[in-house]
Parts: structure tokens; C-alpha cells; sequence
């Protein structure tokens, strides 16, 4: 079933007016340190005091449409309410948080496709540490985590590969993905005028007793533990995605493939040194990795790739791994998101993790070399990269896109954490500038 929003009305503009300063505390607003001005495009009205908000976020070069699901209590919260999740007072309601109501979660799950799952709403649990999204945890009825449902909070009309690419993997028989047991859509009018249809979320399988990758190798790092072997074991998981993504999609053509990728790391820098002007300083160097690049005879073929692979979008679970969380780069539109790229794409993102795994798991200078250079060789040697200079050189070029990208991405969410993409930036064109000083 499709839901269709209607036309915000007077307590929607209202409830929109205290997003303006509730919004910006959220981890997934992608509009933070700006003034962003916030208009509701469509309302869904999903149950009694219970309403989806699509709402315009427009700051500089974002610009995007946030779903934000709330409940409108008349009067003061209930007793016993979680101060954290009132948003505000409109008139004579209270605007909560409803990401994890089980007036939502209830509406939510009526109104969407696919196989199911028998699971307790009231029983729900918001995930802390919250990302570009909200997840939802739900039991079954015997207590038992058996979902776990993912608010997507920016929504895209048409494919949404964080739904469509887990499903088509789980048809072709993949088990590293968590199956997808139910999804929703909605109708809206984008603030151009144009009707759209996507998706608003979906409820996955849990993995029980599942880590987080990138978690378990800050734990190991700040140990001083090897992580040659899980990250060897990563290696054949992510080999394995790729040929099950081969089976599915099939592959592109890669007639134009040296010239198209370094276009693609020139634009990455022109974004970047765009959303943050001091990384100009960079680049020089960068346009010299591009023209290498360019010269290439040969590019291997182009096929669909996860897009945004870290150690924080896989999950262990008793010596196994499971990939997540298939939605691309947050921050890159749609079209970019599902075009087929190069499969060491996604091994280039897992590199810079463990970068940052060494980082935050307190490592420095040797120490942190010397950790991150045997999980590196770990997941080369696992997905079977063959050692020569063209794969070196791809995967140089594509690192240093995924550290542009991060370079951004910390300016704009983790300002205290942009020292490690400026490390990996060095690391892979020795001193750079990127500061203004002379
Ligand atoms: N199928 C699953 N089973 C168990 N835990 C999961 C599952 N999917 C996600 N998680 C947990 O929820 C967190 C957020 O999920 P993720 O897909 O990365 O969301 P986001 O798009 O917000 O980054 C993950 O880090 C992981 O800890
Ligand atoms: O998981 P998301 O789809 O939200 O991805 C975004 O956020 C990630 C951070 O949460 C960010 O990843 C960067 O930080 C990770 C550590 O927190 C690190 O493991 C990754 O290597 C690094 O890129 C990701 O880039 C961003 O798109």
C-alpha cells in the first residue's frame, strides 16, 4: 500500500516552527551548523494524533525532504514521558518524538508490504548513537528481538538501494544481509512540483547478538589486538556480496572506465573543496592521482557496489559478518547512489575505516601503521585483490575519494573528528595544506 500525504495545515506550520531548533540536535539532520529555512511539503496522517511531517530542509547546497514522524498530545505529556522526546508545545498539544510510538510503529507496520513479522510494538526500543537514520528495535511477542525498523529521515522518490539491494541479494540466495520483512511507501509533492513515490522505511531481520564492525576494531586497536583475522574473514564476505550483486544486476560497461573515474575523483574535489575551501590546498596533488588514473588502459567492469562500505555498516555475529545499511552515500543524490562503479570501491571505504578504527581506538604513529597495515593486508588478501600497480593505483585514487568525501562529512557532523580524514589525506599524498595559514 502506498500512503498519500495531504496538504500540511495550520498545526503542521506550527509543529514545523519548533523543528527549527529541535532538528539541528539531531544526529541525522543533514543541515546542521546552518541556518536552514524548513517548510512541511505534505503531511501523512497515519493514525489518532499521529502524523508523519515531510519538511523541506534548505541550506546552501542541501536541500532535502526529512521525514519526521510525531504524536500530538493534547494537553501536558503523559506521566512517565521521556522529557527527551518532547519536542515542543503547539497550541494545546504536546509534539513528541514518535519514531519509536507504538501508535507509529503500529500504523507503520498496517500499512506495509512484504513477507511480515509478528512483533511487539509497545515492547519498541529507539537505537542510541543514532546515524543517518533512526532504528527501531522490536521483539516478538516472546521478548526476543526479531526486527529491527530503519525511519529513513531524507527521503528520494523512486529506488531506495538500502531496500530494493537487500531484497534482490536475498532472492539470489545471499545469506550476509539481513532479510527485509516488511517496507512502506508513501506519495508526496516535492517542493518542485512533482509527484513522487518512495520509500518512508523498512523493518529488517535482527542479527541477534550482532557487534558493530567498527566498534569491535576500536575495541581491538585500543587493545593492541590484531584484526588480520576479521578483517581477512571480511574480505571473503565482501567478495561474496560482490558476486551475488554480479548475479543480480548483472554488470556495466567499462569501455569508458579510467576517463569516467577520474572525472569522478576531479568532481569529488571540486565538492569538496566547494563545501569545505581549504581543502583546495589539496588539490594539486589530487588532480595528479586523476591524471594517473586517466592514462589507465584498462578499468575492471562496473557493477552495482554498496556505495558507503565501513566497518560501521557490518555487523559480526558469532565469527560470522553481515553487511548493512546499502542506501550509498548519504550526502550524494540518488542517481549517483545506484549507477554501477567499481567493486574495490567498496574496499577502499573498509581501508579508511580502519584509519579511523586505529584513530579512535587511541593508536598513534607506528603503532597505528603498523595496525592499520596488517587488517589492510587481512581484507585484501581475503577478497582476493590481485597485488599489482593497476589495483594499487585504483585503489590509491579511491581511498583518496572516500577521504574527500569524509573530509566533508566530518566538517559538517563531527568537527572534532576532521584530524582523520586531514591524517588519510596525508597519507596518501604525503604534506598537504589544508589549513588557510601561510
Ligand atoms: N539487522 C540488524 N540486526 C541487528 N542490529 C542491526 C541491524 N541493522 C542495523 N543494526 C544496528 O543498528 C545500527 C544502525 O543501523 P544502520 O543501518 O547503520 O543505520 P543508519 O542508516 O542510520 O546508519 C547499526 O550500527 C547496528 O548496530
Ligand atoms: O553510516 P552512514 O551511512 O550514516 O555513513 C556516514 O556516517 C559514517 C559515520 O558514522 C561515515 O563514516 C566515517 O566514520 C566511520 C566511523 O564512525 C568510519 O568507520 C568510516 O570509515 C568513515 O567514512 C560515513 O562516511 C558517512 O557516509
Amino acid at each position: 500500500m502506498t500512503l498519500e500525504a495531504v496538504t500540511p495545515d495550520g498545526l503542521d506550520h506550527e509543529v514545523v516552527a519548533l523543528l527549527g531548533t529541535w532538528l539541528p540536535q539531531r544526529r541525522w539532520y543533514p543541515a546542521k551548523g546552518t541556518d536552514a529555512e524548513l517548510t512541511p511539503v505534505g503531511t501523512l496522517h497515519l493514525a489518532d494524533d499521529v502524523r508523519v511531517l515531510l519538511v523541506r530542509a534548505r541550506a546552501g547546497d542541501v536541500d532535502v525532504v526529512l521525514q519526521v514522524p510525531v504524536a500530538l498530545v493534547v494537553g501536558a505529556p503523559p506521566e512517565g514521558t521521556d522529557p527527551g522526546l518532547v519536542v515542543g508545545t503547539a497550541g494545546d498539544r504536546t509534539v513528541l518524538d514518535a519514531a519509536g510510538d507504538a501508535r507509529f510503529l503500529a500504523a507503520w507496520l498496517a500499512a506495509a508490504d512484504g513477507p511480515g513479522a509478528s512483533v511487539d510494538v509497545t515492547a519498541a526500543r529507539v537505537v542510541t548513537g543514532e546515524q543517518s537514520n533512526t532504528s527501531v528495535i522490536l521483539p516478538g511477542p516472546d521478548g526476543v528481538p526479531t526486527g529491527i525498523l530503519k525511519v529513513l529521515r531524507t527521503l528520494a522518490g523512486g529506488e531506495n538501494p538500502d531496500i530494493d539491494v537487500p531484497r534482490r541479494l536475498v532472492e539470489v540466495g545471499w545469506d550476509g544481509v539481513p532479510a527485509p520483512l516488511a517496507w512502506t511507501q508513501a506519495g508526496w509533492t516535492s517542493p518542485q512540483g512533482d509527484a513522487e513515490v518512495g520509500y518512508l522505511g523498512v523493518l529488517s531481520a535482527f542479527v541477534p547478538g550482532a557487534q558493530d564492525g567498527f566498534e569491535l576494531a576500536c575495541e581491538w586497536a585500543g587493545a593492541g589486538r590484531a584484526f588480520r583475522e576479521p578483517a581477512t574473514e571480511l574480505g571473503v564476505t565482501v567478495a561474496g556480496m560482490h558476486d551475488a550483486l554480479v548475479r543480480s544486476f548483472g554488470v556495466g560497461s567499462s569501455m569508458d572506465g579510467a576517463a569516467a573515474l577520474a572525472s569522478a575523483l576531479r568532481d569529488r574535489l571540486a565538492w569538496a573543496t566547494t563545501a569545505v575551501p581549504p581543502l583546495a590546498g589539496v588539490a594539486d596533488a589530487v588532480r595528479a592521482v586523476a591524471d594517473d588514473v586517466a592514462r589507465l588502459a584498462t578499468t575492471p567492469p562496473r557493477q552495482r557496489v554498496h556505495g558507503d562500505l565501513h566497518l560501521g555498516q557490518v555487523l559480526r555475529s558469532e565469527g560470522r559478518w553481515f553487511v548493512i545499511d546499502f542506501e550509498g552515500e548519504p550526502l550524494a543524490p540518488l542517481a549517483a547512489r545506484v549507477r554501477p562503479d567499481l567493486a574495490l570501491r567498496d574496499v577502499a571505504g573498509l581501508l579508511r575505516s580502519f584509519d579511523y578504527a586505529a584513530a579512535v581506538g587511541g593508536l598513534t604513529g607506528d603503532a597505528a601503521a603498523a595496525w592499520t597495515a596488517d587488517a589492510r593486508a587481512g581484507l585484501l588478501a581475503g577478497y582476493g585483490v590481485v597485488d599489482d600497480p593497476t589495483s594499487s593505483l585504483l585503489l590509491r585514487a579511491l581511498e583518496l575519494d572516500k577521504t574527500l568525501y569524509e573530509a566533508v562529512y566530518e566538517a559538517r557532523n563531527r568537527p572534532a573528528w576532521t584530524a582523520i580524514p586531514q591524517a588519510g589525506l596525508e597519507r596518501l599524498l604525503g604534506p598537504v595544506r589544508t589549513s588557510g595559514d601561510a
